[in-house]
């Protein structure tokens, strides 16, 4: 997909929304775990009961390797359901990989190709030879890892080295990079005081910001700060959304939560 094909889906929706299919076998509706596929049997009723009012689904693909062969082929079989029904939203694959440059070829491959994945989030620490494979697929999405929302990110990312915090280092260097203009960035929404001195670098930028609902983010806060003359965001939700209930109305109450989420959005646009 296009960043202007996604752009045009935001503005057509009213919605910057991005719902996280982080699937538990715990915490789904027990009834489910006697289907053939649980773990896809649950994602397809929250595709079908919200891809209205969101504009993206991102997967972590460790809620699905946690699973064996039997969580990657759902995850197989949850993009290509996607795809097939819904080829106007935005897929990204919360993978975090990064390796050497034969490797990340490989991942690109993986996500991009195989899979058919629209994204893939990526981690910087490797630096440009391992990024700059996944950046040279035409209409594919890299979405660096800039300022995380856990409380690890004070570890490193907020560190100065050379003058200038790890974080803004990681956004000015990887501008310079062969086909840049396929990255996007993600910026946890418990960092919203650090969104304006991040647009000054990345004014353009689609960013990916999770943290809202479970990790305590707020809306507003980030859309002040983080949003640009495109929205330029992809606020998360996973945990929030997805097991608002656990009961056999499971699908009804996340679309409820989706929905409260795209009314305040649709406010802020
Ligand atoms: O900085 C980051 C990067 C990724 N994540 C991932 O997003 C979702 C958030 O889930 P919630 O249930 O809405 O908290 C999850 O997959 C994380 O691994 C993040 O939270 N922060």
């Amino acid at each position: 997909m296009t960043t202007e094909q996604l752009i045009a889906e935001i503005k057509k929706k009213k919605s910057f929304l991005c719902i996280g299919l982080d699937v538990d076998l715990n915490k789904i509706p027990q009834y489910l775990l006697k289907e053939d596929d649980p773990i896809f049997a649950f994602n397809k009723a929250i595709i079908d009961a919200t891809h209205h009012l969101c504009v993206a689904y991102k997967p972590n693909t460790a809620f699905y390797e946690a699973y064996g062969i039997k969580g990657w082929q759902a995850l197989e079989k949850t993009i290509k359901y996607l795809n097939k029904n819904h080829p106007e939203i935005f897929t990204i694959a919360d993978a975090k990989r990064g390796d050497i440059g034969n490797t990340s070829t490989m991942y690109a491959k993986a996500f991009f190709e195989d899979l058919g994945f629209d994204s893939v989030t990526v981690a910087p620490y490797m630096g440009k030879d391992s990024v700059e494979p996944f950046l040279t697929f035409e209409d594919k999405h890299t979405i660096l890892l800039a300022l995380t929302s856990n409380q690890g990110a004070f570890d490193f990312q907020t560190k100065t080295v050379d003058g200038i915090e790890l974080y803004k280092q990681v956004l000015k260097t990887s501008k310079s990079w062969q086909n840049s203009e396929n990255l996007m960035y993600v910026v946890g929404a418990t960092k919203a005081e650090y969104l304006a001195d991040i647009r000054q670098i990345i004014p353009n930028s689609f960013l990916l910001v999770p943290g809202v609902g479970a990790q305590g983010g707020n809306l507003q806060e980030v859309c002040k700060y983080g949003m640009n003359k495109n929205i330029g965001l992809l606020i998360n939700s996973s945990r929030g959304i997805i097991y608002a209930s656990n009961d056999n109305n499971f699908a009804k109450a996340a679309a409820n939560k989706a929905l409260e989420l795209q009314q305040q959005m649709a406010e802020l646009i």
